[in-house]
């Protein structure tokens, strides 16, 4: 099967200077990803749109986000990547800056350390965890050896389908710095999702959410990016 995307100029308008290496990812994909169980069947003639493209909405938020947070060397923690759904993708466009994979499954590890080997990723660290074991403070020795020397969190969280945010709320909110922020990928029912998190919300020091409709790219259905932030103030 043929991604309908892949004789399209799109994807590389989109991406620039990062669509030779997710071409690579892309390939990669095409190849082996229903096979191993990254993708279902149903994706593999729109790996583009549906996975690589999608994610790519993500990187103008990050990028606007780490420019208000004027930190020098800021980190970003994607949980729950799966195949590499934002990961893989924010650390192929944002190549100066180190983000960390955050998956448990040992089969989905091995494909993501096999992706940031293929695509050079010098950027992009591949850590074995759920998102419990990153709690600063809380890291096991097997985990710490994986994060940064100093670490207290990551100044940016970005996700894409791990829960709604009921859940999603007490899972990663510990694990983003004081004034950090949380910059996800949600479906069409996070209005919802928000109002029945607002306990959650208040406990973990989440304030002022704010939902984008996300371009994916032009004739594309746009994607609904949430950005909330951290409160600074306990
Ligand atoms: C539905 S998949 C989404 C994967 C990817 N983000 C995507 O959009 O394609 C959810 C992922 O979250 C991971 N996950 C589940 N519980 C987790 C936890 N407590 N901490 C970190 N990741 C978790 C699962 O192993 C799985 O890979």
């Amino acid at each position: 099967m043929t991604d309908v995307l892949s004789s399209s100029p799109i994807p590389e308008q989109v991406l620039g200077e990062s669509y030779e290496k997710l071409a690579l990812f892309h390939e990669k994909l095409e190849r082996e990803g229903e096979l191993r169980g990254i993708i279902g069947p149903r994706d593999v003639d729109i790996i583009w749109e549906r996975h690589i493209l999608n994610s790519a909405a993500l990187v103008p938020f990050i990028k606007k986000e780490i420019n208000s947070l004027e930190i020098l060397k800021p980190i970003i923690g994607d949980i729950g990547s799966g195949g590499g759904f934002p990961g893989i993708i924010i650390g192929t466009c944002l190549s100066d800056i180190d983000v960390y994979l955050v998956e448990p499954m040992e089969r989905r590890i091995e494909w993501l350390n096999e992706v940031v080997a293929e695509l050079n990723l010098t950027n992009v660290h591949v850590i074995r965890a759920r998102a419990q074991e990153v709690i600063p403070g809380k890291e096991s020795n097997d985990v710490k050896r994986f994060l940064p020397k100093n670490y207290r969190g990551f100044d940016i969280v970005t996700c894409r389908a791990v829960a709604p945010m009921t859940k999603l709320t007490g899972m990663v909110f510990p694990l983003i710095t004081s004034g950090g922020k949380l910059v996800a990928l949600k479906g069409r029912s996070v209005d919802t999702e928000l109002e029945k998190a607002a306990k959650e919300m208040k406990k973990y020091h989440a304030v002022s959410p704010h939902i984008f409709d996300a371009p994916v790219a032009q004739g594309l259905e746009s994607t609904r990016v949430l950005v909330v932030n951290k409160s600074s103030k306990k």
